[in-house]
């Protein structure tokens, strides 16, 4: 049995993500009123990354070290200190220290212990740079994608904080926070739109980003559960008014809401447009960017996610562990586009990916996708 198994870790898990939420909203509300200028930058691969990204990796991997014990915790993490250890980026980094100092001050808020004296530059960096694990088949590893979705939460939309817990390859432990993803059923798709048009959303309707979700579960327990984010002082109680979440049970193509990335660099949305055509799928596609797809579909929000990104790119263990744990314990079925289980025992990367991934709340659509990916792929220029 798992079921009494990683309960501490999921505790801490938990916590750790909902301090990392109001900080990336903090942060957020400041990029997006332009009070704060040269917070971010462009990585290698042209992606970017903000304080919010460095600050959160800062913070949950300093959590999980003093909860664990340095020693024993292994982190996959998505970010390095190569640009922020750079003299042109000391104000950048200086802005980093600030906010994470300030997130683990409100630790014992959230029933989680501080620092005893405020963490300095150097602590800092090393925080970042510890979550340098490789991963593998084997032992324990934890899983972090600070800031998944970077150019939404650079946008004002959504954006997710993911930790996952790996042990002898398989995912044990899944934990999203949604900073902008309330609770209310339906919320995402009725606000698609709007989202998309107009990034400032946040600024003339104070208020309503403040909401938000963190999404957990733990393998084998066949539950997912939603917890609201706190806002003003309050003190986290746990449970925190965690409600169930289960996926939706429709089973009619006609009536499914397929989500996808938004940027057409991440996957082929001509691809699935055609899969979705021959699927029968009727229903336009709701882009949203990050891990809050895979929420979506735990949630019971929309019906597919479906992601096939160009020919090369290797999918990175981060941007999927937590969200895959989730649909699947909600209820829901994850694999690649082969039908076979995503492979989180080869390190950093999804290797081995059957071309593409098909989330689907149940096994009927599920099959229909994949068929129908077996039908159109030849004739497809992937
Ligand atoms: N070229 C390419 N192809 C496929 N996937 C890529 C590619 N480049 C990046 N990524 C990864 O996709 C993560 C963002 O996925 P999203 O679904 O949020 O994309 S989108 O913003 O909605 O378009 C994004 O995660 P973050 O870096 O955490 O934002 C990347 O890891
Ligand atoms: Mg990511």
């Amino acid at each position: 049995m798992e079921d009494d198994k990683y309960t501490t870790e999921l505790n801490v898990a938990v916590r750790a993500v909902h301090m990392a939420c109001l900080l990336c909203q903090k942060v957020q509300k400041g990029l997006l009123s332009s009070t704060f200028v040269d917070q971010f930058k462009s990585k290698d691969d042209s992606s970017p990354v903000t304080v919010a990204d460095w600050s959160v990796q800062a913070t949950i991997s300093w959590i999980l070290s003093e909860t664990f014990g340095c020693d024993n915790v292994s982190i996959v993490a998505e970010e390095d200190v190569q640009t922020l250890s750079k003299p042109e980026s000391a104000n950048l980094l200086e802005v980093v220290v600030k906010t994470v100092n300030e997130c683990l001050n409100e630790a014992p808020r959230f029933g989680l212990k501080c620092p005893a004296q405020a963490l300095g530059s150097t602590q800092i960096l090393e925080a970042i740079s510890r979550c340098n694990s490789a991963g593998g088949p084997f032992g324990k590893h934890w899983v972090l994608d600070p800031v998944d979705g970077t150019v939404g939460f650079l946008r004002g939309s959504q954006y997710a904080v993911a930790l996952a817990l790996i042990n002898n390859s398989k995912v044990v432990i899944g934990v999203l926070g949604c900073p902008n993803y309330p609770i209310k059923n339906d919320w995402l798709v009725k606000n698609q739109p709007p989202c998309q048009a107009t990034p400032e959303l946040s600024l003339t309707n104070p208020g309503m980003w403040e909401e938000g979700c963190i999404l957990y579960t733990r393998r084998g327990s066949g539950e997912a559960w939603m917890q609201p984010l706190l806002h003003g002082n309050k003190k986290l109680i746990w449970p925190n008014s965690a409600k169930l979440v289960r996926v939706s049970s429709i089973e009619d193509p006609e009536l499914a809401t397929f989500c996808e990335p938004v940027e057409q660099a991440n996957t082929n949305h001509a691809f699935t447009a055609g899969l979705a055509h021959n699927v029968g799928l009727r229903k336009k596609p709701l882009r949203v960017h990050s891990m809050v797809k895979y929420a979506a579909i735990a949630r019971g929000d929309a019906e597919i996610f479906m992601k096939f990104a160009r020919a090369g790119y290797k999918e990175k263990i981060w941007d999927h562990a937590a969200g895959v744990l989730l649909v699947q314990e909600a209820g829901g079925v994850v694999t690649d586009a082969g039908g076979r289980a995503l492979d989180f025992s080869k390190g950093i990367y999804l290797e081995g990916l059957d071309r593409g991934i098909i989330a689907c709340c149940g096994a009927k659509l599920h099959e229909k996708i994949i068929g129908s990916v077996y039908a159109s792929w030849d004739s497809s220029n992937l």
